[in-house]
């Protein structure tokens, strides 16, 4: 099939990679030059593994992007939507962008005189496509949805660092549709990949990517809660919520304790899920509570520092870890974020090390000092924070040695308690 993909960020660039790769025509399109200009180029647009290779076999094959709708959309039968959906202010999800690209691809969809399926992939909050994509994409094609185009919703759960592994090796594959014409299109574009597709009707396909993610948070929340309980009372709540991930109805993933959850997804939909509830009339608490864990985790970090040092003010404190998890540079809602912003409040020296994020950090904080490595960043340290699960802080060692007071609070469970050698005054933040 010949397929477009509106927006080549994260998802886009993937999804586009992975048509091509399941041997479809792939159109990108994007308003940002230079994205358009990398992926002609075969450069991944993002830092994701494996992607590069992908565009490098299939840009200038199968594959390439543009900034001009009219020609993706007359020369493609599918496009699918990839912008952004960022929380406003409110917590409201903020539908500015995915507004615009559906006045675009409407006004290409009312140029052209054969059918084609407009699927949103967007994250997008039940009953957006009902009621702010068709009505769009009606307005400014002149066309009907279902008579003379179709409209389709399809959840993406990939994880960043995962991300072509998990579009090739899905869970499930949702697609929601308004009728079954373009269901069944969008169905057989996965035609290759081993899962079933579950066929279901728009607003659904919405509501499950955000149970999907806001039960995944609530896990984390969970062990969250029951780690921060068990380190007051002395419990390991790691070997606690192992025997509890044992059973087959939990399972044991995302039952790690620690400095809470990041990402360009979690807090976000989480909290766009608590906004649509309230404006349908119900009060969301657990959601709710889920996220005020979250926001008051990462802070555990400086309640510790400061039962061990004190006041950090002057103090030299390093920072390892500002990626919002390990595997990639992005620091979108990364819990050191405000780890790094409550530390200088307090007037502490903050030395920070990330083996990819620390230039996106440095567009963030400008006025804290960015070390080459680990070693380097604990050179002289009154205290070492681990705020990402990056592999390479679950073996420090000599690096240790150059601190000032060899004190680790561990943010993220990397380091084993009962490895630590005498002259390491460890603390986990739920250990
Ligand atoms: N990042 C993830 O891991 C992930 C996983 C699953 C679902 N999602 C969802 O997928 C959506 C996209 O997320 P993302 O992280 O890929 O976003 P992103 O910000 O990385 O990418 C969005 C892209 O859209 C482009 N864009 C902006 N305006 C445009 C326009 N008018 N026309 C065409 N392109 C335009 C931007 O230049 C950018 O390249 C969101 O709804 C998100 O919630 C994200
Ligand atoms: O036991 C755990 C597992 C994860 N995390 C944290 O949770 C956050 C999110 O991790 P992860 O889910 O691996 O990353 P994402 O790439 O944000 O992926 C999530 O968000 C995507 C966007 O919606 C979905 O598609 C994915 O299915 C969903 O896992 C990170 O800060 C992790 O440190 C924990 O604190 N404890």
């Amino acid at each position: 099939m010949k397929i477009s993909v509106v927006g080549t960020g994260y998802v886009g660039s993937v999804t586009a990679a992975c048509f091509a790769e399941l041997g479809h025509e792939v159109i990108c399109i994007d308003i940002d030059e230079e994205k358009v200009q990398k992926i002609n180029d075969g450069i991944s647009p993002i830092h994701e593994n494996g992607l590069g290779e992908l565009l490098r076999k299939h840009t200038g094959r199968s594959l390439y992007a543009t900034t001009d709708y009219q020609h993706a959309i007359m020369n493609s039968d599918i496009s699918f939507i990839c912008v952004g959906t960022p929380c406003d202010e409110d917590g409201k999800i903020d539908l500015t962008v995915l507004k615009k690209s559906c006045k675009s691809l409407g006004s290409g969809i009312g140029k052209k005189d054969r059918y084609h399926v407009a699927v949103v992939k967007s994250t997008v909050v039940p009953m957006t496509t009902e009621n702010v994509v068709i009505p769009l994409l009606e307005k400014y094609s002149g066309k009907q949805a279902g008579k003379d185009f179709g409209v389709a919703m399809n959840p993406e759960f990939l994880r960043e660092g995962m991300a072509v592994y998990d579009f090739m090796h899905p869970d499930k594959i949702v697609v929601g549709a308004h009728d079954q014409r373009s269901g069944s299109i969008v169905s057989d574009l996965y035609k290759g990949i081993e899962c079933e597709v579950t066929r279901t009707n728009l607003r659904t396909a919405e509501m499950i990517k955000y149970a999907n993610n806001s039960f995944l948070a609530t896990k984390i929340s969970f062990s969250n809660e029951i780690g921060n309980i068990c380190k007051k009372m002395g419990i390991d709540c790691y070997d606690v919520m192992r025997e509890v991930g044992k059973d087959f109805r939990i399972s044991p993933h995302f039952l790690n304790s620690g400095a809470g959850f990041g990402g360009s997804c979690f807090p976000k939909d989480v909290q766009a899920l608590v906004n649509r509830s309230m404006e349908i009339g119900y009060e969301p608490s657990l959601l709710r509570s889920v996220i005020e864990l979250n926001d008051r985790q990462p802070l555990k970090m400086i309640e510790l520092l400061e039962k061990k040092i004190g006041d950090p003010a002057n103090k030299r404190i390093a920072v390892l870890g500002l990626a919002f998890k390990n595997g990639t540079d992005d620091i979108r809602e990364s819990r050191s974020i405000p780890v790094i912003d409550c530390l200088i409040r307090k007037g502490a020296h903050v030395v920070a090390y990330d083996p990819m994020a620390s230039d996106n950090m440095k567009r963030l904080f400008d006025n804290i000092e960015y070390a080459s490595s680990a070693a380097r960043a604990l050179e002289n340290a009154h205290a070492c924070l681990l705020m990402t699960e990056w592999d390479e802080f679950r073996n420090l060692d000599s690096e240790l040695a150059g601190m000032h007071r060899r004190l680790v609070i561990d943010g993220r469970h990397l380091i084993d308690p009962h490895s630590i050698e005498n002259e390491i005054e460890y603390e986990g933040i739920c250990w």
